[in-house]
């Protein structure tokens, strides 16, 4: 990850930047700029290709997804300070059959889940490093975000904060 480079994406129309630091891992990368959030081969600052998808995510993968077809891609999510995700879904796949693994690893964080809908009432739960949500089937399409982090605690992450590992499939598989 650091040697491919870690981006600050902006928010498309407005320019504002995330509060989290992203990378990519796979065949295609999760990227948002003015122009729009997208699914992409290559870094857009270097034009190079994403590292490969590391074999133990696609062992959690195998053990954890229940889906034919292996994921595309893993958006690393860097958390430091008073990093947040704002309420969303994750829509940007052309392949709704597949769920969404998320792996947490570092600090706790305060995810917050809702339903369906924006207006959906929303509860929020403690993610511990090593734990992994899973939305698919009925929930694939659930609002989620982080509120924030809880500094300092856990050692796991160089340099501190928290890393979330989303493993995504994002075209079409047979069947
Ligand atoms: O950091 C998390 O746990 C959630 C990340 C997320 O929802 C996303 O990247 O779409
Ligand atoms: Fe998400």
């Amino acid at each position: 990850m650091e040697e491919a480079g870690w981006l600050r994406p902006v928010m498309p129309r407005t320019g504002q930047p995330y509060s989290v630091m992203m990378g990519n891992l796979g065949e295609l990368g999760w990227i948002s700029d003015r122009a729009g959030y997208r699914y992409a081969p290559v870094h857009p600052a270097t034009g190079q290709p994403w590292p490969a998808m590391p074999p133990a995510l696609l062992e959690i993968w195998r053990d954890l997804a229940n889906c034919a077809a292996p994921p595309e891609c893993c958006l690393v999510n860097l958390y430091r300070g008073n990093a947040r995700m704002g309420l969303h879904q994750d829509r940007d796949e052309r392949e709704m059959r597949a769920p969404v693994l998320s792996l947490s690893l570092g600090d706790r964080a305060l995810f917050r889940v809702g339903g369906l809908e924006r207006r959906d009432p929303t509860r929020s739960f403690t993610l511990s490093s090593g734990d992994v949500v899973r939305m698919g089937g009925g929930a694939r399409l659930m609002f989620h975000g982080i509120d924030r982090i809880i500094p300092a605690s856990s050692t796991l992450i160089p340099g501190g904060g928290r890393l979330n590992l989303t493993l995504r499939r994002v075209t079409p598989y047979p069947g």
